[in-house]
């Protein structure tokens, strides 16, 4: 795995199964938010959207003796949907933390969402007041190497993966649009979630790891913007977590 000594070196886990996944993903979680309970009283995580890791989330929900009411979520990313729609990643991290009281999901976006500008206002403000790095990230990825909404060929895509940006989330308008979710979206920029002591990367499927292993391996994050993965500071740690 390539890696330098100013970058962090990731860690793959190979799990048989979606399944096993799911445990391994999820007992990772709920070590991060305990421990950062521990030592600062709550815990600040950021995750996913999409469908791969919501096994996973459903998963920590019954981890033991997590404080939910200490635990603040964010989705990665967020498409500019109305909240009651099946394509809001907000809504589905909601759904799947039904049964962890007290746990709070901020959201990205404007309730009825028709305004991508006034939601990247909202996201920004949301973001500045909780500066602090990350416990965890969970970061997914498309089969065109997008990550979050980091989506190649996007307009705003180099604003995003700049490491100067200060910005924490920008809107983004993929092109073209993906057929199944074709909405502008709101993401957190490279820069903010690489600000963690944890990033997770969870994927599934022999050609997911082909493009993970490809974007890796170039190191090109405009063309494969998973790849901001490899520009991770060398103390956080990234973890792999791949089935077929
Ligand atoms: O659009 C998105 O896609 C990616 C990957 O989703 P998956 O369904 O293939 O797991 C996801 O990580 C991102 O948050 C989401 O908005």
């Amino acid at each position: 795995m390539p890696g330098s000594t100013n970058t962090a070196v990731p860690t793959w886990h190979e799990y048989a199964d979606a399944d096993a996944l799911a445990v391994g993903l999820a007992d990772a979680l709920a070590c991060v938010c305990s421990d950062a309970i521990g030592a600062r009283s709550m815990a600040w995580i950021a995750l996913a959207g999409g469908r791969t890791p919501l096994p996973a989330y459903a998963r920590l929900t019954r981890a033991p003796g997590i404080d939910w009411g200490r635990v603040v979520a964010v989705a990665t990313d967020e498409r500019c949907v109305p909240f009651d729609h099946p394509a809001c990643n907000t809504r589905a991290l909601m759904a799947q933390f039904v049964d962890s009281p007290g746990l709070s999901v901020l959201p990205l976006t404007r309730p009825s969402d028709g305004e991508p500008d006034a939601s990247e206002l909202l996201a920004q403000r949301e973001l500045n007041s909780r500066a602090q790095p990350f416990d965890a990230v969970v970061l997914g990825m498309g089969g065109d190497a997008h990550t979050a909404s980091l989506f190649p060929g996007a307009p705003q895509l180099a604003g995003a993966l700049d490491p100067r940006n200060t910005l924490e989330a920008i809107r983004v308008d993929p092109m073209p649009l993906p057929p199944e979710a074709p909405f502008p979206r709101i993401t957190l920029t490279a820069s903010r979630l690489l600000r963690a002591h944890e990033i997770h990367v969870a994927l599934t499927g022999a050609d997911k790891r082909g493009v993970l292993e490809r974007a890796l391996a170039s190191n090109d994050v405009t063309a494969h913007p998973i790849a901001i993965v490899g520009r991770a500071a060398p103390d956080t740690r990234v973890h792999l977590h791949w089935s077929p």
